[in-house]
């Protein structure tokens, strides 16, 4: 059986990477540092994923266990020494607290003369994922490790598409997921060609795909759920029912759609068709995912390179439309979640400095004046 080491066995890892690796034969090795979840795995060696839609099937996942990276960061080495995949889906501004542990592992592949090509796959909602991985990863080899990890090691982008939502169960390991899943790697990228998954897409440019995804499903759904916080819901599937929420999210798929098209030449037809069956998934009833969640993290999603700011910037190149998205833009300035970090930073920072300078140094964007009006 094929080993695979996966960081973060959160709701996206086990709900969906976890399905995959297992149908494709691997055994699992989770490495996170939620005991609760670490211990449950290492006791039970397998796990159940639910499909949240009509006749809820179960789906079994076996051959699993756990390491806590926190307590057994050389336990992870090890596991990497030993396997012959790595995937993460653990949060993009966590990558660089995982990549010392990969750094290592692969300094024992080396010291053990393992010329066995192995791939690194970051399942995160980003741009470019895996080459930053890389580049965190980088940080921490010299000399000749970085050149066995040159010769040895890939990091092919990667784009992941399946909605799982907090989970609320009194097992721990137990996942609710939607039906639909979509994974695509970009093949170009890989150093082992030659281990494809079942029900993995292999591409040989990935970014139209995770701009696709990015601008479509992300900015789609963070909309429903800035605008959904503004209206007073706490969840996507109520939010959706509003008018309102409905029209601004077919608004800014339409800006981004447009922006899409244009640059990557899809058939109008056929994304209305994938924008459409977007709508409807956020619409599913079998799902209540909560605003808290979609929205988290609010200075990430207004990132220079993020669902909203880059569509903006690159449409405004183009000469298209944009004021939908810009309008979301402005309500993500006013998300305000006790429980979220960041959340509550943003608030500080409005209270603290002119809101042109938060504006600036969180979107890395000129379009300042446009901006600070609509969140004005
Ligand atoms: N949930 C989804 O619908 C979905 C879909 C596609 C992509 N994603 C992406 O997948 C990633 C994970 O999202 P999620 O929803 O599964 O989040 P999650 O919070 O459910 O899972 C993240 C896991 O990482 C663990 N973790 C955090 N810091 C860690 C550290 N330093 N070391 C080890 N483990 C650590 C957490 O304990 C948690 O179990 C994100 O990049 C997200 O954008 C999520
Ligand atoms: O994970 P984030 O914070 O980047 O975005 C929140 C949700 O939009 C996201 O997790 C979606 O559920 C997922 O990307 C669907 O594939």
């Amino acid at each position: 059986m094929r080993k695979a080491v996966h960081f973060g066995a959160g709701n996206i890892g086990r709900g969906f990477i976890g399905e995959t690796l297992a149908a494709n034969d691997f055994a699992i090795d989770f490495v996170d540092v939620n005991e609760t979840i670490i211990d449950a795995l290492n006791q039970r060696g397998e796990y159940t994923i639910e499909l949240a839609a009509d006749g809820q099937e179960k789906i079994h996942v076996a051959n699993v266990d756990g390491i806590n990276n926190g307590k057994d960061p050389e336990k992870v080495a090890q596991a990497i020494k030993d396997t012959d995949l790595v995937t993460t889906a653990i949060g993009p501004k966590i990558l660089q607290f995982i990549a010392p542990l990969i750094a290592d592992g692969i300094k024992l592949r080396q010291a053990a003369g393992k010329t066995q090509t192995l791939d690194v796959i970051a399942c995160e909602n980003m741009i470019g994922g895996s080459q930053h991985l890389k580049e965190e990863v980088y940080k921490h080899l010299e000399g000749e490790a970085k050149d066995f990890a040159d010769q040895y090691i890939g990091f092919p982008n990667a784009a992941v598409d399946r909605i799982v939502p907090l989970q609320k169960h009194d097992d721990p390991l137990f996942v609710s997921v939607e039906p639909f899943k979509e994974w695509v790697v970009d093949e170009s990228q890989m150093a082992n060609p030659d281990l494809k998954l079942e029900g993995v897409h292999y591409a040989s440019d990935l970014e139209p795909f995770i701009e696709r995804k990015l601008f479509s499903v992300n900015t789609g759904h963070a909309t429903v759920a800035y605008t959904g916080q503004t209206l007073g819901y706490k969840t996507i599937d109520e939010a959706i029912q509003d008018e309102k929420v409905l029209n601004q999210l077919k608004r800014v798929l339409k800006e981004t759609g447009d922006l899409l098209i244009a640059k990557w030449g899809f058939d109008r037809a056929e994304h209305e068709a994938y924008q459409a069956k977007i709508i409807s998934r956020f619409q599913n009833a079998y799902i209540s995912d909560d605003i808290a969640r979609v929205g988290r993290t609010p200075i990430r999603k207004l990132g220079y390179n993020e669902r909203f700011i880059r569509p903006i910037r690159e449409a405004k190149g183009l000469g298209l439309s944009y004021q939908a998205l810009l309008e979301t833009v402005g309500m993500i300035f006013k998300f305000d979640q006790p429980e979220d970090e960041e959340s509550q930073k943003l608030q500080a920072m409005l209270k603290e400095q002119p809101l042109a300078d938060v504006v600036k140094e969180v979107t890395g964007l000129t379009l300042v004046d446009e901006i600070t009006k609509v969140v004005g």
